[in-house]
């Protein structure tokens, strides 16, 4: 068996064991577990991405909590944590395997939470396990339930941040500013040129949005409010409070002389893709979501339109995104996250036509802290027996750093089917 070799050990004489996958950034969280008798353990293992033997390692034979990281793509409990029933899209042939310098080899993306990990930890006597991100398709949530496991996630602290890196990405690549930008440091502006750069004015035109969660109605709302543009969206769900705000504000710029701004919420996705001029794909990543954006997708979108994404890498499917690229160089794409991260598909960084960033749509050093922070509270909340908090997307209370948390696990996905209570707070 694998042995992480570098371990930092908070609180030795703890009675509580938790074991946290990688450093985190931020000192509140330790002091919140070491001041509620954690032992903490975190591993400082130079890897990326942890295997399942190292984290076996990790929990050992006593292990109270685990705080694990979402790291990578993150393909394996895809279909297992579906809660949709029909899908149009295909299963991917072997998720796992990816093709590296040209040969196809056998990878794990992210930390496999599945079967295996649970049941070691249930072993182990732990019954709390919190991801550090919102996102949870690398865990196997059934498992864990099975196992008696909660699973903790972080919502509600990353909204902003995350929505306002799909702005910088959508303004990037409208405007063109990293092609630019790499002209200018390569010596090449020698004077104003009537034709040189010209990108796409956002004023007025149409954002569309797929998956008006969280995120996606964030977004939504800084292209709105930012740039006056008209929605359209797609989402399972109807967005009430978005469609009100927007009605609202189209009243004030009415009210103030200034052209109205409309929403319309999209009877299917490909409405969106036919209409909109900026597109921003924000769904959590399930069967339903898996390629959603594909060569036939991609082939209604308008020729000079923008694409980003700050969800998940497979909800596109990249290697026909990088085939529409170099057919149409005016079509643009801004994105987070790439399908088999930490790759990309061959092609898509030679092209001019996108902005690629490395995961970083969290990177707010106040986000990053909170998530670290509702991460430990998660682990700590179930250790402690804490009940539920009654609204997840409302976590300012567990935020403020000179207050004590409430006695509550921030975000459980799986409370319900555990029987956890929820909290009157
Ligand atoms: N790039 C990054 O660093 C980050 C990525 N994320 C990703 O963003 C996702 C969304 O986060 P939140 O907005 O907080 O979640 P959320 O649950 O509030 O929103 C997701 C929305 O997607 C919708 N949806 C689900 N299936 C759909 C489908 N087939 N078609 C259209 N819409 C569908 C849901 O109804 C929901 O409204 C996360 O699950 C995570 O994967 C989140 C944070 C940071
Ligand atoms: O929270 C998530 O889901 C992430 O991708 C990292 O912020």
């Amino acid at each position: 068996m694998a042995k992480p070799i570098s371990i930092q050990i908070w609180n030795p004489r703890g009675k509580y064991r938790v074991v946290s996958t990688k450093p985190m950034p931020g000192s509140r969280w330790i002091r919140l577990l070491t001041d509620h008798d954690c032992r903490l353990e975190i591993c400082t293992e130079k890897k990326t991405i942890l295997s399942v033997d190292d984290i076996l390692a990790l929990i050992g034979d006593k292990c109270d909590g685990v705080i694990g990281q979402e790291s990578k793509t993150g393909l394996p409990f895809l279909f297992a944590n579906s809660f949709h029933h029909h899908s149009t899209h295909q299963l991917p042939g072997d998720p796992l395997s990816i093709m590296d310098g040209g040969r196809w080899r056998l990878t794990v993306l992210t930390e496999d939470w599945g079967e295996t990990l649970f049941s070691a930890l249930s072993r182990a006597g732990g019954s709390a396990f919190s991801n550090m991100a919102v996102g949870f398709n690398n865990v196997d949530v059934k498992a864990a339930t099975k196992y008696g496991v909660a699973v903790g996630n972080t919502p509600g602290v990353l909204t902003e941040t995350t929505a306002e890196l799909a702005a910088a990405l959508s303004l990037a690549a409208a405007r063109r500013v990293v092609e630019a930008d790499m002209f200018m440091r390569a010596g090449l502006y020698d004077g104003w040129l009537p034709h040189l750069f010209v990108g796409n004015l956002l004023k007025g035109q149409t954002v569309g949005v797929i998956g008006a969660g969280r995120i996606g109605s964030a977004y939504a709302r800084m292209m709105i409010e930012g740039f006056k543009m008209n929605l359209i969206y797609y989402d399972l769900y109807q967005a009430t409070r978005l469609e009100k705000f927007v009605t609202d504000y189209g009243q004030f710029l009415q009210s103030i002389g200034e052209q109205l701004v409309t929403w319309k919420r999209a009877a299917t996705m490909h409405d969106v893709l036919r209409e909109a001029d900026v597109i921003s794909l924000h769904p959590i990543l399930d069967k339903t979501t898996h390629h959603l954006i594909n060569k036939d997708s991609l082939s209604i979108m308008k020729k000079e339109a923008i694409l980003v994404n700050a969800s998940r890498g497979p909800v596109i499917d990249e290697a026909a995104l990088v085939e529409h690229l170099k057919a149409n160089p005016m079509f643009r794409v801004g994105l987070d996250v790439f399908e088999e991260e930490p790759f990309m598909k061959p092609g898509l960084a030679e092209q001019k036509n996108t902005v690629i960033v490395p995961h970083i749509a969290s990177a707010s050093k106040w986000t990053r802290e909170g998530m670290a922070t509702l991460a430990a509270l998660n682990v700590l909340g179930k250790i402690k027996g804490y009940p539920l908090w009654s609204d997840p997307n409302r976590v300012a209370p567990f935020l403020d750093e000179n207050s004590q948390p409430p006695t509550a696990c921030p975000s459980i996905v799986n409370g319900k089917q555990l029987g956890l209570t929820t909290s009157k707070l």
